[in-house]
């Protein structure tokens, strides 16, 4: 059996295992409205983020049709990557009317030789009246888990977060591990490279991996939200969490001709992963 992965425009729908188990959450009644998201998978959140800007909630570009690329920039990794798909979002005249900026959005969605889901993306500044713009981005993936109430996240422990759920305050974690008894909305600061997310019921453990994307955003609706949510089962926030890596405290700038790159790669591997491979510290000691 082949590890899987499905795209519904720009956005991931999909992602299996070698013995066919979805990895990834999509609500039962997502909406399947072209070009709009879906509730689940993996939007490609650009250039805002929540309601911060003018724009729509969380930017255009998961609510666009992207183009397969026919002419992606060379990438050092294109010999592992098992199978990949590149796909480009461009500035429409339409877009510049709200966002008056030309640039090449680039996705390489990739599966590596054993099943992991790798998402690059490369964002240029393509101007030619001379003007930097600004973004926010994220890859908003909503992990599958059996049961939220058994599932623990490592990796983000005493650091500095933003709480949506308290007008964006800034505090400092003070859990030993992050686990989940009611809704949560958390944007974690200059979080480390890796990050944990532990089904102890299937006793599979998800790990992502992230360059270029400081912040990861931690959010579960819980029962009251989720009910007021029409494209989300009133119950399947259980069955899901959000763990996304985001530029979200420092928005990137480039100038006309610069590019900027984010990766994001999960694999899911089965739970005798140790938490200390996330410990950079006892990594070096290692050796
Ligand atoms: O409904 P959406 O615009 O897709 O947003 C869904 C959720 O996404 C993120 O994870 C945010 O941190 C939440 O505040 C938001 O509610």
């Amino acid at each position: 059996m082949l590890h899987n992965v499905y795209l519904y425009g720009g956005q991931v729908t999909s992602w299996k295992n070698a013995h066919g188990e979805e990895l990834l959450f999509v609500s039962s009644k997502a909406s399947f409205r072209p070009p709009r998201a879906i509730r689940g998978g993996i939007p490609i959140c650009f250039p805002q983020l929540k309601s911060t800007g003018s724009l729509e909630q969380y930017g255009f570009a998961r609510n666009r049709i992207w183009s397969i690329d026919l002419d992606p920039p060379p990438s050092p990794s294109d010999i592992s990557h098992k199978a990949f798909v590149d796909l480009i979002l461009t500035h429409s005249e339409e877009d510049m009317k709200i966002w008056p900026h030309r640039y090449d959005c680039r996705l390489r969605v990739a599966l590596g030789p054993t099943g992991d889901l790798m998402l690059t993306s490369r964002i240029r500044n393509t101007n030619t009246d001379g003007k930097s713009f600004t973004f926010r981005f994220a890859y908003q993936t909503y992990f599958f888990v059996t049961d939220i109430s058994e599932v623990r996240v490592e990796g983000l422990e005493t650091l500095d977060y933003l709480d949506n759920l308290k007008n964006g305050e800034r505090f400092t974690e003070q859990e030993d591990a992050i686990t989940f008894e009611s809704e949560v909305d958390k944007v974690y600061l200059s979080t480390p490279t890796k990050i944990a997310i532990l089904d102890h019921e299937r006793k599979r453990t998800f790990e992502l991996r992230k360059d270029g994307l400081p912040d990861a955003v931690v959010w579960n609706p819980w029962d009251k939200k989720a009910k007021s949510m029409a494209d989300f089962g009133d119950n399947e926030y259980m069955h899901m969490l959000c763990v996304e890596a985001a530029c979200v405290e420092e928005p990137i700038t480039l100038k006309p001709g610069e590019e900027w790159k984010g990766r994001q790669e999960i694999s899911a591997v089965p739970s005798s992963y140790c938490s200390e491979q996330l410990d950079p510290l006892r990594l070096l000691l290692r050796g």
